[in-house]
């Protein structure tokens, strides 16, 4: 598999960007046109760059509005691709992607379009290039690919085929099944992005809001499934006009961005393995992932900080139990049921507490690891000593380690390490219930990809709460059976993502008593208004009795279709702060509905 990236994806000057590119594995790039106006380099200069680095040049894009026009118009039109031709003969792309005509296409006929497009085509050829005629979603009369196909067809040259892309097809909601009825050698190009669902002009929704396959809410493993069963074998490319990631570090975008095309190649390879209708299903040449099985629960969360004394005082009245301190390291270990909590001090100065890792329970480390690496995971270096467990972790957009362990049966052999601790007792918490991963606005996609594509778990419906500064954006990243939740929090622009600070919540078999028993030991709790005492009574039909027991104990309450939650946050200590749930019933969310009394109260 080739695969290839828009320079548009990215942030900064040509010439960085082909670094970028190279620095992440691409095999190839499409020049965006204005990024080679801009460009202080000759386009010499340009495509001895490319070559040095290794990257071929695969595509010059886009020539706009170059059919259904009139006879006058289209003397313009070749003579202005004519100079395009003699830059891309200079530049070495023998590949040009003309787009459906927006602006000034005043003829609405098949006939027209195929036959100036033929005409344009002729001219090309006498340079040695092909055109990839691509159906923009707000094209004037073609913006449909079969239309695209049907014009491209009747022109019949064999310098020109089709550019399909991704967005242009699903954001349409067209179907991508009749893309395998287009022969193979006409499909010139594939451009790639995926798009979260919004509600807005298609216009827009493309120039700002497209994203890399993996982390918006199309099937983009089916979409390439089709075209690699059409026959394709050219470059699978990435095309993702998107605000955020023309403002950021351009070699970790392409590096991000390279992982996507990892993803989408297995997941197109596992649909078109499947037998499916029409499809017989079996081995294609898309490159596979190695196989993992997505975690089935959270090992142990880690906070780490210069002095975490106030976190064990905080631990000591909630139920959790000193398990001993490290053999070798300045670092304890705090558990109450299946909830761990690590307190590390080691290399902290000047830190102040926050979630610096998260264990997760994997069926086979070693598979997961091997995806992670297959996936341009970072690996993360911890010093252990002679005798002590060695854990594996890479490490998430955000900087959170995450730990991949197997646990034998029995014990965990890491917990062997951690001398003169108390044993364990009857509590009312069982487990870790979710961990809240607050994100930099500008890491948020990057992190769905992650947990996706290296841990197998699905994105939620994405919500937003209202924060006392601005919307915060949640979007729940989970195993299908809820055994790891992880919902990422996003920050208004504005903040600095340090002010939200990051949570872990613990599932337990009594709310009320927990928070009872916390209360005598003289827990700071998050303080929670009379006002929403009342709302709440408003909202829902619960006794005087209930609502004053809630109040009294600082406890949140929500409740849907098939189940209730009943929840309390601690105070907040440093950068992290903690929860305490009872779901009840089928109860699957997350009371979102109380998130904006939280977030007031937290000030953040
Ligand atoms: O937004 C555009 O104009 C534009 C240009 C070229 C493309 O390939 C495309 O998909 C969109
Ligand atoms: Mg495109």
């Amino acid at each position: 598999m080739r695969t290839s990236i828009a320079t548009v994806c990215l942030s900064g000057s040509l010439t960085e960007k082909l670094r970028a590119c190279a620095a992440a594995g691409f095999d190839g790039v499409e020049i965006f046109e204005p990024d080679l106006v801009a460009a202080i380099q000759s386009p010499e200069e340009i495509r001895a760059l490319a070559e040095r680095l290794g990257l071929s040049l695969d595509l010059y894009q886009p020539f706009r509005d170059a059919e259904g026009v009139t006879e006058q118009v289209m003397a313009t039109n070749l003579r202005r691709a004519e100079a395009k031709f003699r830059l891309m003969n200079r530049l070495g792309i023998d590949l040009m992607l003309v787009c459906s005509n927006v602006a000034t296409a005043s003829l609405d006929s098949d006939e027209v379009s195929a036959d100036q497009l033929g005409r344009l085509s002729d001219l090309a050829a006498t340079y040695g290039i092909r055109l990839a005629y691509e159906a923009l979603a707000w094209g004037r009369y073609v913006s449909d690919y079969r239309r695209a196909w049907h014009i491209v067809r009747r022109a019949d040259r064999a310098n020109l085929g089709v550019c399909l892309d991704s967005f242009h097809i699903l954001s349409r909601g067209h179907d991508p099944a009749a893309i395998e009825n287009i022969p193979a050698d006409k499909i010139f190009f594939l451009q790639l992005a995926d798009a979260p669902s919004l509600s807005m002009d298609v216009l827009s929704w493309s120039r700002h809001h497209r994203l890399f396959p993996g982390e918006g809410s199309w099937d983009l493993g089916a979409f390439v499934g089709h075209v690699a069963a059409a026959g394709y074998t050219g470059p699978l490319s990435l095309e993702v006009f998107n605000d955020t990631f023309r403002q950021t570090d351009p070699i970790r975008t392409a590096a991000h961005a390279r992982r996507s095309l990892a993803w989408v190649a297995d997941q197109a390879a596992r649909w078109l393995e499947r037998a499916d209708g029409d499809r017989t299903g079996g081995p294609t040449s898309l490159p596979r992932l190695t196989d993992a099985a997505s975690p089935t629960g959270v090992d142990f969360v880690e906070i780490k900080a210069e002095n975490t004394g106030a976190l064990e005082e905080l631990l000591g009245r909630l139920d959790f139990g000193f398990r001993g301190r490290h053999r070798t390291k300045p670092v304890t270990l705090w558990s109450a049921g299946e909830a761990r909590v690590i307190l590390n001090e080691q290399r902290a100065r000047d830190q102040v507490p926050h979630l610096a890792a998260v264990g997760f329970v994997v069926p086979e480390a070693k598979a997961a690891l091997a995806r992670a690496g297959e996936l341009g995971a970072n690996p993360v270096h911890r010093r252990t000593y002679a005798g002590e467990v060695e854990l594996s972790a890479v490490r998430a957009p955000d900087g959170t380690e995450i730990f991949l362990d197997e646990p034998s049966a029995t014990e965990r052999g890491w917990m062997a390490e951690f001398e003169h601790g108390e044993p364990g007792s009857e509590c009312l918490i069982t487990g870790v219930d979710h961990v809240n991963l607050v994100q930099p606005w500008q890491d948020f996609d990057e992190a769905v990809l992650f947990y996706t594509s290296v841990l197998g778990l699905t994105a939620a419906p994405s919500t937003e709460v209202a924060g006392p500064r601005g919307l915060v954006r949640s979007q729940v990243m989970r195993t299908c059976d809820g055994s790891v939740r992880l919902p990422l929090n996003v920050a208004p622009a504005i903040l600095d993502h340090a002010v939200l600070p990051q949570h872990i919540a613990f599932s337990c078999t009594d709310v009320a008593a927990l928070a009872e028993r916390a209360r005598s030991q003289g827990l700071p709790f998050l303080p929670v208004p009379g006002n929403y005492y009342e709302d709440l009574a408003a909202r829902y039909d619960l006794s005087s009795d209930s609502i004053e027991r809630l109040r009294g104990l600082n406890l949140l309450y929500d409740r849907d279709g098939s189940g209730e939650f009943v929840h309390f946050y601690t105070g907040t200590i440093g950068e992290v702060f903690l929860e305490f749930v009872q779901r009840r019933g089928g109860y699957d969310g997350y009371g979102a509905g109380n998130a904006p009394v939280r977030l007031a109260a937290q000030g953040g």
